[in-house]
């Protein structure tokens, strides 16, 4: 595949992506303006022979910096921002000199706004090739992604999925190496064309705030269709500064849905795609997310059954309103067992009359967690919309579908007490996942978890405090402490289970080697316990200060159930 530099900058062009051909001082004018593109790099050691290699801000340093070797490495071409520092600029030019290659520098006011419209044209816009479904949520993106894919293909159409845990360019889905639930927009977009390349019409893409938002740009030039919310609780605070803006971000889902008239050519055929947002009812931020878009929304709820509102009780807050004339479904009647669940669909047209319900619908699937009665309906909800396949055979195709590897998932080696792997990682996925288990529960439950270094710090003691609430032991180890000192961490998580009453050495346990604080939750457990493994789940390392060591929650916990004397 290659591209003209100047094609390519041709899709720059407002103010956001102004952008300056400059020499390689960052100042002087150029003597070369074109280049011929063979491939894009974000990173230096990925750029090969004439690739466009755009040099990002980072956090710990600045793709500036990287100029030199990605000049050395071949690339043709170099999207940059901010100033050349003297040393930079000698080292590039020494890259140049010891180079017959002649590179065009382009500076841009955000490399990493820029990067996504290149990236969509370098592909030839492969997202106006395909319906697509944006899902975004603090929690259960990556269920409802799945559960879309595996609607789609279980009804024969060709579709292809980017998530957390695996993806999917057409074919079976893959285990995605990366912990990044939405990539950069060069692999964004890289992804969606060889969809395109494999024949798919569908594309399913999880879409995270880090990836909606505007400083990073990482799905700006996506063409949604449909778009997905499932809930917005506090999370990614340290990147998105507040709660507000963390919400906006999010709700750029919505307003991407106007920013095209949504006609097509889909597998070489003009199609005009049915437009419209699918919102969770029981999040406040419903009404929010449907007025960021004209086009249709539809809402679902489960009257506060399946989330967080089950945990408080008779002192959780009122349900928020339905908005006017928002047709909606309403899931009833949820039992959830160990190996499954089932519920009931109801159809509203409108909020104000409970009478017109017009239709029921049963679901049955083997996917545990109660939280799976959202991912199932809202995943019916868009591919009903979007396909026209009846709600009635989506329901039953829900028999078939599988849970997303580490979510409610049970282990059982034959051992006398129950052991669940899950990714809750956030408060409300806590408020979320407890009260069902607690209800069920015939005997202790004890839980293990940490939670991430570098990350969201305010919700580590109320991480704490639900956990104290609802299990009779807490231990507390590593998840990925990175930079941050892995006591520190623990300790605040700590302070909020003292706060519940929990008592250290007694019912409180400090362990941060998480395979040691597994081997301890097992020596604890008694017949029908049920001991929880929460917030590692599919990741496969634990991220420290100098390196990451190789780490999979479900095996270690085979693992020590082996050394017990378990083992299927
Ligand atoms: C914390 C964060 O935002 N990190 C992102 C950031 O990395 P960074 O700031 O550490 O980069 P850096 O090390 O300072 O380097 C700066 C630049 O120099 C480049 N570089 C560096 C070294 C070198 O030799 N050559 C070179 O070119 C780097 O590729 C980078 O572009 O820039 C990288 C791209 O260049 C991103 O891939 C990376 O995302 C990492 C993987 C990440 O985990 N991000 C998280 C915060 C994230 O995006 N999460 C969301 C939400 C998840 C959820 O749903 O909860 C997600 O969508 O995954
Ligand atoms: N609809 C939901 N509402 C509340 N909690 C949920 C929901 N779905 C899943 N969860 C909880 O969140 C965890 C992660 O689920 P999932 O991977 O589907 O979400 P996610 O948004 O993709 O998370 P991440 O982006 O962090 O991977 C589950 O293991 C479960 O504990």
């Amino acid at each position: 595949m290659e591209k003209n530099l100047c094609v390519l900058l041709k899709s720059l062009g407002s103010e956001e992506t102004d952008y300056k051909i400059v020499a390689e001082d960052g100042i002087s004018s150029p003597k070369n303006t074109d280049a011929c593109v063979e491939g894009l790099a974000f990173d230096s050691r990925d750029v090969k022979e004439n690739y466009l290699f755009f040099a990002l801000p980072g956090t710990h340093t600045t793709g500036n910096k990287f100029i030199a070797q990605a000049v050395s490495c071949g690339a043709g071409a170099v999207v940059f921002q901010d100033e050349i520092t003297q040393e930079e600029h000698s080292q590039i030019k020494e890259a140049l000199a010891s180079s017959s290659k002649k590179v065009v520098f382009v500076k841009v006011p955000s490399s990493r706004f820029a990067m996504s419209p290149v990236s969509s044209c370098f592909y030839d816009n492969p997202s106006s090739k395909l319906v697509v479904y944006g899902v975004t949520g603090t929690e259960g993106k990556s269920s409802t992604v799945s559960f879309i894919w595996q609607l789609l293909r279980l009804n024969g159409i060709k579709a292809g999925f980017i998530s957390t845990v695996q993806y999917s360019l057409g074919g079976d889905a893959i285990d995605n190496p990366q912990h990044q639930t939405t990539p950069e927009a060069p692999v964004v977009q890289r992804e969606l064309y060889e969809m395109v390349c494999n024949g798919c019409t569908h594309a399913v893409v999880e879409s995270s705030s880090h990836g909606l938002s505007k400083k990073l740009n990482r799905l700006g030039n996506v063409l949604f269709d449909c778009a997905v919310f499932m809930n917005v609780t506090l999370e990614h605070l340290e990147f998105h500064g507040t709660y507000e803006q963390y919400k906006s971000d999010k709700a750029n889902l919505f307003r991407a849905l106007d920013l095209h008239n949504h006609e097509k050519t889909i597998a070489g055929v003009a199609t005009k795609i049915p437009a419209f947002g699918v919102v969770n009812l029981e999040d406040p931020a419903a009404s929010y997310f449907a007025s960021c878009t004209k086009h249709k929304t539809i809402g679902f709820t489960t009257e506060g059954k399946a989330g967080k509102q089950a945990a408080l009780g008779l002192s959780s807050p009122p349900l928020p309103e339905i908005p006017k004339d928002m047709p909606y479904f309403s899931c009833r009647n949820i039992a959830s067992a160990r190996f499954g669940l089932a519920f009931s669909i109801h159809r509203f047209e409108t909020h104000d009359s409970l009478n017109n319900e017009n239709s029921v619908v049963h679901v049955k699937a083997s996917v545990p967690g109660a939280f799976n009665a959202y991912n199932i309906t809202a995943a019916i909800l868009a591919v009903h919309g979007t396909t026209g396949i009846s709600i009635e055979k989506l329901a039953l195709c829900a028999q078939k579908l599988t849970s997303v590897k580490g979510r409610m998932t049970v282990i059982d080696e034959g051992q006398p007490f129950e052991v669940i792997v899950d990714y809750a990682h956030t408060p409300s996925s806590f408020e979320t996942i407890f009260p069902p288990l607690k209800n069920r529960a015939m005997g202790k439950m004890i839980c293990v978890f940490g939670s991430g270094g570098e990350r969201d710090t305010t919700k580590r003691p109320l991480q704490g405090e639900i956990a104290a609430r609802f299990c009779d032991i807490v231990i507390l180890t590593d998840e990925d402490p990175r930079k941050e000192d892995r006591m520190t961490i623990i300790e605040q998580i700590a302070l909020g289970a003292r706060k519940e009453g929990k008592k250290d050495n007694v019912d409180l346990f400090l362990v941060p080697d998480r395979p040691q604080a597994i081997r301890k939750a097992f020596s604890m457990a008694k017949e029908n316990d049920i001991v929880l493994l929460l917030g590692k789940s599919h990741e496969n390392s634990i991220i420290y200060a100098d390196n990451a060591i190789k780490y999979d929650e479900i095996s270690e916990a085979k693992n020590a159930l082996k050394e017990m004397g378990f083992a299927k």
